[in-house]
């Protein structure tokens, strides 16, 4: 009898990169991507929402949204840079639901357009999370390593999650960027992989192709326009990777017409432990360890003003710290 050479198909999401672009990925930590059209649509609508939020009184806007953990979660506006909300669950349920009753009758018609809002966060974060997931199974699959290592790693992270009990460490941001003042100062993201999608210039990414001592930083403007993003490689998976891919240097420069963007960061879940022998590396952490062991000796772009400043300054003094040992180093060594 004739054998059928049936072979079911391959477990996971289709790939999505051709190798030149998990190359490109891999090696700058960053990757400028042509998006799904479902998802270029959940981002316009978001796009198409948030003035609603943002052109509401700035009072009203942190009684919405109130600022919790830093800059983790909620409103927060820079004073002549930029304001942000961090969404990391719901806060109002969706557009559907029962009104909340404790706020304010005054705040009715803003809530309404908060829980509008809200909605077309959670659909697009729920698009953004399965286009970067393809991308983590794109990334496995080329170092040979199984894809059923992102189960625990991402369980509760592709949705928005229905309240605070669920949070994960994963996020999406909207920035409203005010005209030539709003910047974000460069720097690397702390997840997994960032998504990127703007409404208008301002992003630069790091060629590390062509950046070298001798000329210095080039930064890259990647394409901007409907379905357009910037993928970016994070801390954590630079991490995991042990170093086999680089993390995506990157920053905001200042756009005369001001610019409004939506950053989704996936990050690592809080429900299991990482074990790093899925990704050919070895041992285990918390997801509270992981969190720490990347977070360390990092600037977060996104922390309250006054600690960012504070950071900075304290990064800066031990660069130079570093440096002047280096120094010394070469010096001796030099000498013999
Ligand atoms: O606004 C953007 O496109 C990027 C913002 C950013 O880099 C960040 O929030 O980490
Ligand atoms: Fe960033």
């Amino acid at each position: 009898m004739e054998e059928h050479s049936f072979a079911p198909p391959p477990p996971g999401p289709p790939p999505l990169l051709s190798d030149e672009q998990l190359l490109c990925l891999a090696q700058q930590g960053w990757l400028c991507v042509n998006l799904p059209d479902s998802l270029t649509q959940s981002i316009q609508e978001v796009f198409r929402e948030s003035p609603n939020f943002f052109d509401l009184p700035r009072q009203q806007k942190a009684e919405i949204y109130p600022s919790k953990q830093g800059t983790e979660f909620g409103y927060y506006p820079v004073e002549n840079e930029k304001e942000y909300i961090t969404f990391r669950c719901h806060v109002h349920g969706d557009a559907e639901s029962e009104s909340n009753t404790s706020m304010k009758p005054a705040l009715s018609s803003s809530l309404a357009a908060a829980k509008t809002l809200e909605s077309k966060i959670a659909q697009a974060w729920h698009e953004a999370g399965l286009f970067l997931f393809r991308i983590l199974c794109d990334i496995t699959r080329a170092s040979d390593h199984d894809i059923s290592a992102w189960n625990d790693i991402l369980d509760g992270t592709l949705t928005l999650p229905r309240s605070e009990s669920e949070v994960t460490y994963t996020l999406m941001r909207l920035f409203k960027y005010l005209p030539t003042t709003g910047f974000a100062g460069e720097h690397t993201d702390l997840g997994l992989l960032t998504l990127c999608v703007g409404d208008g210039e301002g992003l630069q990414v790091l060629d590390r192709y062509r950046s070298s001592r001798e000329t210095g930083p080039i930064w890259v403007d990647p394409p901007i326009g409907t379905g357009k993003g910037t993928v970016i490689i994070g801390e954590t998976l630079k991490l995991l990777s042990s170093g086999t891919v680089n993390t995506g240097m990157h920053r905001v420069v200042g756009n005369p017409k001001g610019r409004s963007s939506v950053v989704y960061a996936l990050r690592h879940s809080n429900k299991h432990d990482i074990d790093f022998s899925l990704f050919g590396a070895e041992g285990s952490m918390t997801p509270l360890e992981l969190w720490k062991t990347v977070q360390f000796g990092k600037v977060n772009i996104n922390s309250v003003k006054e600690k960012r400043d504070e950071m900075r300054a304290k990064f800066n003094a031990e660069k130079l710290k570093k440096e002047s040992a280096q120094k010394e180093d070469l010096v001796t060594t030099g000498q013999g």
